[in-house]
């Protein structure tokens, strides 16, 4: 099948089951041509122009994929109870449930269980994702140094911890399905869903109830067909009908664009403000320049904390009030000129320390790195030496700002 002909399955589908794309607009495989990025996958095109407010894709409930869906099918498919799967995170079971798609693949016998092929099918493939849990040994050796670095061996670790996991329950049922179920399929899966969930809020009956605790994750097909644009006005709109905790059929999640957009140009969703660390990690691209970078900071002992601070040193000031309470010598007291100095040194080698510790970034695509990774590694550690190189900065400005004492005479 052409990647045109899934495309269409994938609209069609969408249609058969009471969603639709906007009848003006067209899905293409690749990017329009300014992304210099990897083509990791469709993006949506506009074919006439199309007006502010236009209801661009709409998903029927019936097609959502939560972790209950999940649930449901894989206990049947691995004739388990729910009681015995429910200890696996949202990722698990929706990743196993995508993965289950190629394993058994798209047969009647199956169609019940596994109602989501023409989305698996259109969904990019492992050559194509670019988060740092796909880099080569090479690209991620660039990022040694940097806290996305770890973040992506703490990634690494829980991902596969959690695979084998579920590899072993499907063993226990099926041999030849557990053959079939490679790390590699549910890295795929798996990324899938760090790079395409909605907060699962959206599919909830009252949407202005918070829920205790954070969303979980959820597949919206056709919704999330759409590149990212920071700071593209949207809105995700939910038509629940009825008034029972089950929706009535006709229930939808709409992505409506606020612009309006010229014939050929492509349409984006906003995928929130995300520094280029979480973009990466999560999505496998960056922005240049990212006004929404931030690096997350740490500091031991009793007035520590976790913080994260951005560009031009935003969100720096309740660091400052730790250093500062972590270096006053009288507790209690208001803090003299000599606690301000000490803070603002602190601080500024602490900033410094880790600006050493960053990696080089070459304009030059280092042997054995792909262009499109060190173009996104790039990006990251630039983004991290500016909000270092601005904490240097407000040290420093904190530093002439603590009061003088007044010179005796
Ligand atoms: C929700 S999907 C969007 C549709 C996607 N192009 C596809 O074919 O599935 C998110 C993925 O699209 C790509 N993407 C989205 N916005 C991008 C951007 N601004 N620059 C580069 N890649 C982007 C990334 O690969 C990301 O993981």
């Amino acid at each position: 099948m052409s990647a045109e002909e899934i495309l269409q399955e994938l609209r069609q589908w969408l249609e058969r089951n009471g969603g639709f794309f906007h009848s003006q607009v067209r899905l293409k495989q690749g990017f329009e041509s300014y992304w210099n990025q990897v083509d990791s996958g469709f993006s949506v095109v506009a074919s006439e122009n199309l007006p502010a407010d236009s209801k661009i894709v709409s998903c029927p409930f019936a097609l959502v994929i939560t972790k209950d869906l999940a649930l449901g099918s894989l206990s049947t498919l691995l004739h388990s109870t729910a009681r015995d799967l429910a200890n696996w995170s949202e990722r698990q079971l929706i990743s196993t449930y995508l993965s289950f798609h190629w394993i058994i693949g798209d047969d009647e016998s199956s169609k019940n269980l596994l109602r989501h092929f023409p989305y698996v099918k259109s969904l990019p493939t492992l050559d194509k994702l670019r988060t740092p849990l796909h880099f080569t040994q090479a690209e991620l050796e660039l990022l040694k140094g940097s806290n996305l670095y770890g973040a992506t061996l703490d990634r690494q670790r829980e991902w596969q911890a959690e695979f084998e996991e579920c590899r072993s329950a499907v063993s226990t049922v099926n041999r030849e399905w557990a053959d079939k179920f490679t790390w590699e399929l549910y890295l795929t899966a798996a990324t899938h869903l760090s790079s395409r969930a909605f907060p699962s809020t959206l599919v909830s009956r009252n949407l202005t109830l918070t829920s205790p605790g954070d969303p979980e994750p959820i597949l919206l097909p056709g919704v999330d067909s759409l590149n990212h644009a920071r700071a593209e006005p949207v809105s995700w709109v939910q038509s629940y009908l009825g008034s029972g905790p089950v929706p009535d059929a006709g229930s939808c999640i709409s992505l409506v664009l606020h612009n309006p957009v010229t014939a050929g140009a492509e349409l984006f969703n906003n995928y929130g403000p995300k520094p280029n660390a979480e973009l990466i990690l999560g999505y496998g691209f960056s922005l240049p320049n990212n006004p929404d970078d931030t690096i997350v900071l740490k500091l031991g002992g009793p007035q520590g904390g976790r913080w994260e601070v951005g560009r031009e040193a935003r969100g720096a000031d309740p660091v400052w009030d730790s250093v500062l309470s972590a270096v006053q010598c009288d507790e209690g007291s208001e803090p003299s000129y000599e606690d301000h100095l000490d803070a603002a040194d602190a601080l500024a080698h602490m900033a410094q320390q880790l600006l050493d510790k960053l990696p080089e970034v070459s304009i030059f695509t280092p042997h054995g790195a792909r262009e499109d990774v060190a173009l996104m590694i790039r990006h990251y550690i630039e983004g991290q030496r500016e909000i270092l190189e601005s904490l240097i900065q407000y040290a420093e400005a904190k530093e002439w700002h603590g009061e003088i004492p007044a010179v005796e005479t």
